[in-house]
């Protein structure tokens, strides 16, 4: 008799922490503070992006490679397979692994990704311990950019930490925290700079009431049922389908495919369609010129970019320099090449011209 590996080893009541915030508020931050100082505990993480290339998982402070798992489809999506299986494929890993901890993309409405865990035969397998909301104290405000995930965000969050302290006067602060009192009724709020807060207060504290959320799980796979039920379809077809319509809209975005709704999404998440966010993805193996790539960034990158990330190679310079760009400012780090020199940038905006931007870039290119 044969057992496959997955029977053997797979992990049960796993405690899960799901990491979510809007574009740029410092989750990545979070997450390394977390992998530097967790001591004992082994750590796997999950991290989402919005966007065709990893930047945020290559910019994990340095642990062994097979703990981080990737997935790029998706994760809002109800009740997602996606989801699903990257949590088994950690789950069935050989290594000890103590606790998991998921980085959402900065633009999804944790909903979703909450019920899949509770709704699906994850429940079994994991225990949801809490989900924390990051908030940049600088840029956050009562209109929340305009986005219903931004929102949704701090609805559902069991703790609220108001990051980037240091760039917010007291006031602003303070006036912060009084909105993320009116969406959320006790809420637990931490603050903090570059994400540092005490780990017994947000990890293995069991702030996540599954109860709570019980009417919705079974709405949900309701919902479920009925979608799969009525279109005949299997899962896999499902998930596949919505990856490929989310880099075809990412593409696409400038010739006003903002208001399209994915048919298949569920009731969840159909409203948010990313808030008209999209990502324009660019990648290089020739290096750029220093002197054109600081003209594109002063005179040529559009205003309604939201967020960028990279990694840059300057054909002056030997060391791969980080490239952040979050609300109104932005930062380079050098560090040593990890593998070969190559120039990777994502940019996230509303209404941006995927193919100028390219261009420009292109231009900057020795
Ligand atoms: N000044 C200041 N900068 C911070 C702080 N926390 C994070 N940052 C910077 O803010 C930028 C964005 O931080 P990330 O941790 O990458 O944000 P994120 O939420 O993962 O961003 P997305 O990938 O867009 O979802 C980076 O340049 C960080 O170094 C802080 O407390 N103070």
């Amino acid at each position: 008799m044969t057992f496959s590996t997955a029977e053997l080893s797979i992990k049960r009541g796993m405690p899960v922490t799901i990491i979510t915030g809007f574009l740029g508020s410092g989750k990545t931050t979070l997450l390394n503070h977390i992998l530097s100082n967790n001591k004992d505990l082994k750590v796997a993480v999950l991290v989402n992006e919005f966007g065709d290339i990893n930047i945020d998982s290559q910019l994990l402070v340095s642990m062994e490679e097979d703990m981080v798992e990737l997935s790029n489809g998706c994760i809002c999506c109800t009740i997602n397979d996606g989801l699903v299986e990257a949590v088994y494929r950690i789950l069935e890993r050989d290594a000890r692994i103590d606790y998991m901890v998921i980085e959402t993309t900065g633009v999804a409405d944790p909903l979703p990704i909450l019920l899949t865990f509770l709704g699906t035969e994850l429940r079994d397998l994991t225990r949801l311990d809490s989900v924390i909301t990051m908030v940049d104290a600088e840029t956050f405000t009562s209109d929340h950019f305009e986005s219903e995930a931004a929102l949704k965000q701090i609805t559902y969050g069991d703790v609220t930490i108001l990051n980037k302290t240091d760039l917010a006067a007291p006031e602003q602060v303070e006036k912060l925290e009084d909105y993320v009192c009116t969406v959320k009724e006790n809420a637990r709020i931490l603050h903090s700079q570059q994400g540092q807060v005490p780990l017994p207060l947000i990890l293995d504290v069991g702030y996540n009431n599954p109860d709570a959320y019980a009417d919705l799980v079974q709405e949900e796979i309701e919902q479920t049922q009925h979608d799969h039920d009525h279109h005949h379809e299997p899962d896999h077809g499902h998930h596949h389908e919505h990856y490929h319509d989310e880099h075809h809209h990412d593409e696409h975005e400038h010739h006003g495919h903002e208001h399209h709704e994915h048919e298949h999404h569920h009731h969840h998440s159909s409203h948010l369609d990313n808030d008209g966010f999209v990502s324009v993805a660019f990648e290089s193996d020739r290096p750029f010129q220093i002197k054109k790539f600081e003209q594109f960034l002063q005179e040529k990158l559009p205003q309604n970019v939201f967020r960028a990330k990279g990694i840059l190679w300057f054909q002056e310079s030997e060391i791969c320099n980080i490239f952040q760009l979050s609300g109104p400012r932005f930062d380079l780090q050098g560090e040593e090449w990890h593998k070969a020199p190559r120039n990777q940038l994502v940019f996230i905006g509303r209404h941006l011209d995927a193919d100028e931007i390219r261009q420009n870039l292109t231009d900057c290119l020795a």
